[in-house]
């Protein structure tokens, strides 16, 4: 599960302290925006220590490496291949050639077949390209949307509903599913803004996000809560299953609305992912 994904500024000691014990179901612990040029060596070894120390039970624990052509870049993702997160995450991968770079190097640096890449996406190129990055790789398993970066590259402003990035979104929603990858949406900046953040999440789970990218502790139950099933959706799931096996053939009704085998096929996702979650 990815509902709830949260950065924390790996400069940071207590934030990465306190990620032990929160609800998120992953963490990414960043080297990149949130932290200050003059902090980037320190906090590569602190989080690299932290990603090594299997001290955060199920949460997934990837590490967000510097991007290409910076100074931080190869040597974080060297770091890291040797910490063995589940993921390393790579800001503004544009092209094919760049995810095969990171392979090579995870490879060369001896990361541990577990160590996934997730491929932020947050340009223009990103978008136009999504689905080529998406598929360039087996390893690469999550496509990340960076909206800050985006809108800026746009020069769109940050607007609730989001029409400026909507294209993007779409396109990167598209390029995840048609290569089989997951994919996470966007943070929601205003960490004081929880009704302005439930409806970005209900938006983003209603898109087919997986999950959404967190910078907050204030924003993981909401995120949790709406990324699960509801009870009623689980009920309802139960019952389309039941009538369609119980009908024996390839259309019926349930509450009035038809029923075909992809209905199905999602009422049994959704029972998968209520199953894992109650497990
Ligand atoms: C946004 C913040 C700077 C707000 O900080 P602050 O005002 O200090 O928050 P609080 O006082 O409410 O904090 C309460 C306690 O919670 C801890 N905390 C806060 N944030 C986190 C966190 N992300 N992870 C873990 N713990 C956190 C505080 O330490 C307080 O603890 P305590 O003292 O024990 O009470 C701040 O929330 C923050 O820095 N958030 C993360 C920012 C970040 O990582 N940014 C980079 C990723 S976003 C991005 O780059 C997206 C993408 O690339 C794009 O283009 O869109
Ligand atoms: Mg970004």
């Amino acid at each position: 599960m990815r509902r709830s994904v949260l950065y924390m500024p790996g400069a940071n000691e207590r934030a990465l302290e306190k990620a032990k014990t929160l609800p998120a179901d992953a963490v990414i612990l960043d080297l990149e925006d949130a932290v200050h040029p003059d902090a980037k060596v320190e906090a590569r070894k602190r989080v690299c220590e932290a990603a090594a120390s299997g001290e955060y039970g199920k949460r997934e624990i990837t590490i967000r490496v510097n991007g290409f052509g910076t100074q931080w870049h190869a040597d974080d993702l060297r770091a890291a291949a040797e910490a063995g997160p589940d993921a390393v995450v790579v800001p503004k991968v544009n092209s094919v050639a760049e995810v095969h770079a990171i392979e090579r190097a995870l490879e060369s640096g001896g990361a541990p077949d577990k160590t996934t890449i997730w491929a932020m996406v947050e340009t223009p190129i990103a978008m136009l390209h999504a689905h080529d990055i998406a598929s360039a790789s087996d390893r690469l398993s999550v496509l990340v949307m960076g909206t800050n970066d985006l809108a800026k590259e746009l020069r769109a402003d940050h607007v609730s509903g989001r029409a400026p990035l909507l294209t993007g979104l779409s396109l990167c929603l598209l390029a995840a599913r048609a290569a089989g990858k997951e994919i996470l949406d966007g943070v929601y900046n205003d960490v004081k803004d929880l009704a302005g953040f439930e409806a970005e999440c209900l938006q983003g789970k209603q898109f087919g996000f997986d999950g959404k990218t967190l910078i907050h502790p204030g924003q993981i139950e909401p995120c949790n809560r709406i990324f699960s099933p509801t009870e009623e959706e689980i009920d309802y799931s139960r019952r389309v299953i039941e009538a369609f096996e119980a009908a024996g053939r390839g259309v019926v009704t349930v509450d009035g609305r038809m029923i075909e085998n992809m209905h199905v096929d999602n009422a049994r996702r959704i029972l998968a992912i209520a199953d894992q979650l109650s497990s």
